[in-house]
């Protein structure tokens, strides 16, 4: 814990992935509250579920800043989804599996009332610490020619070796785990890799 109130004083946002199911919901909402006391950074959720939408208002009441669904599951409800995160003080976001063409996503960034975020996963969803999958950057390079404002987050394998591919191809949000949290000194891998973002979006 230590380390990440120490982290805390670097990070922007705090990523909450949740895969729980509903009857565990009160857990995910603990968790939330607990980290809405802590810390003043973003609250960035990403549900692994398949019915996001029972979680929308409990996450919005515990004080997630962002509700991020995946498109897998919602082919037929993202309005409603997108318009209940929005109405709960919510950012919406969409993200996608390695194996899910970017192109399922371009629907729900075109919409009047659209998502602000996709998060493109660089690995598959389920656990830290495993290998990022580079090929998953034509995904994200594809969004950042298509929506130049549009924040990208990617998620899985981030790290000092892997973040010049990522801000490169055009993504602006980082979520990195075990090389932050298993570093020395998780401060500098975190000015690291901001550094890397905020270097490739000058040269952009
Ligand atoms: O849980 C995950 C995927 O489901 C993430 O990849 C994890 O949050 C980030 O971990 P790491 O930086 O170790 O890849």
């Amino acid at each position: 814990m230590m380390n990440e109130i120490l982290a805390s004083f670097f990070f922007d946002r705090i990523y909450c992935y949740t895969m729980l199911p509903t009857k565990m919901l009160f857990l995910s909402v603990f968790v939330i509250e607990e980290y809405k006391c802590l810390f003043r950074a973003y609250l960035d959720c990403h549900l692994m579920v398949t019915n996001p939408l029972d979680y929308v208002e409990p996450l919005g009441k515990a004080g997630a800043s962002g509700f991020t669904f995946h498109v897998e599951v919602s082919k037929d409800n993202w309005k409603e989804l997108v318009q209940l995160i929005k109405s709960k003080g919510m950012t919406p976001g969409v993200s996608l599996k390695p194996g899910t063409p970017i192109e399922d996503v371009f629907p729900l960034l075109e919409d009047e009332n659209p998502v602000e975020l996709v998060l493109v996963m660089t690995v598959e969803p389920g656990f830290g610490g495993q290998k990022f999958m580079p090929q998953m950057m034509d995904k994200v390079r594809t969004l950042r020619k298509k929506y130049p404002s549009l924040d990208i987050e990617v998620d899985g394998g981030l790290g000092p070796s892997t973040i010049d591919m990522a801000a490169a191809a055009g993504a602006n949000c980082i979520v990195a785990g075990s090389s932050v949290f298993g570093a020395s000194d998780p401060a500098q891998v975190i000015s690291l890799l901001r550094k890397n973002v905020e270097d490739s979006q000058k040269t952009n």
